[in-house]
């Protein structure tokens, strides 16, 4: 049986990574859509979709599943994503979510649907590893070791610090100094 499990993991972090653990308990194969792919360097979607595929396959080499990061861009139409979901994914037996509208979309196009509890939410969330990664505040305990290394790798955050500044203080940077 094949799964599918999409976010936008903008980091991959570790309630992700335990969804992924018990995913795995489940199905042979696994796909997972990497949501919002052409979103990166905005202070809620700052990762590429080829730098999230790197932190998603290197962490799930923990796993013994086999599994597929497929890049899902998003549509304008919500009545059709689940169609484009499909054209671009291998085929898939069940969808995995806990997000209230890719539940919603997948139950209405027939398509089985399995929630998972919500592990440690109070600090596993993208929104709070972001701020903390802004405010120079603990983060790397909250994510697989290799997102660690990809996010130093790419210098992510430099580039989300950088991004999430105002024109106020951040054009600041681009005068040659006098
Ligand atoms: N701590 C968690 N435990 C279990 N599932 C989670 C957890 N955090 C997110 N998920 C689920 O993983 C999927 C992908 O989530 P997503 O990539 O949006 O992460 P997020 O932490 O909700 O990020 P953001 O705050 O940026 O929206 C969704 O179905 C979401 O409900
Ligand atoms: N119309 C659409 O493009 C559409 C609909 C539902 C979900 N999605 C995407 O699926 C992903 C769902 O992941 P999250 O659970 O992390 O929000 C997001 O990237 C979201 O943008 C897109």
């Amino acid at each position: 049986m094949r799964g599918f499990y999409i976010g936008r993991f903008q980091p991959y972090h570790n309630g992700h990574h335990r969804m992924v653990e018990e995913i795995a308990d489940e199905v042979d194969e696994l796909v997972l859509g990497i949501g919002s792919a052409g979103d990166s360097h905005s202070p809620r979607n700052p990762f590429t979709a080829g730098e999230r595929i790197m932190m998603v396959t290197k962490s799930v080499e923990a796993f013994d599943v086999t599994t597929y990061a497929v890049p899902i861009e998003d549509l304008e139409r919500n009545s059709v994503w689940v169609s484009h979901v499909q054209s671009m994914s291998p085929a898939f037996d069940v969808a995995y979510s806990n997000n209230p509208l890719v539940i919603q979309l997948f139950k209405e196009a027939g398509v089985e649907v399995r929630q998972s509890p919500m592990f440690n939410r109070d600090v596993l969330e993208g929104t709070e590893l972001r701020d903390r990664m802004i405010h120079d505040e603990d983060w790397r305990n909250l994510v697989p070791d290799p997102v660690v290394d990809v996010i130093e790798e790419i210098g992510g955050i430099e580039r989300l610090q950088r991004v999430s500044q105002t024109d106020a203080n951040g054009g600041r940077d681009n005068v040659s100094p006098s």
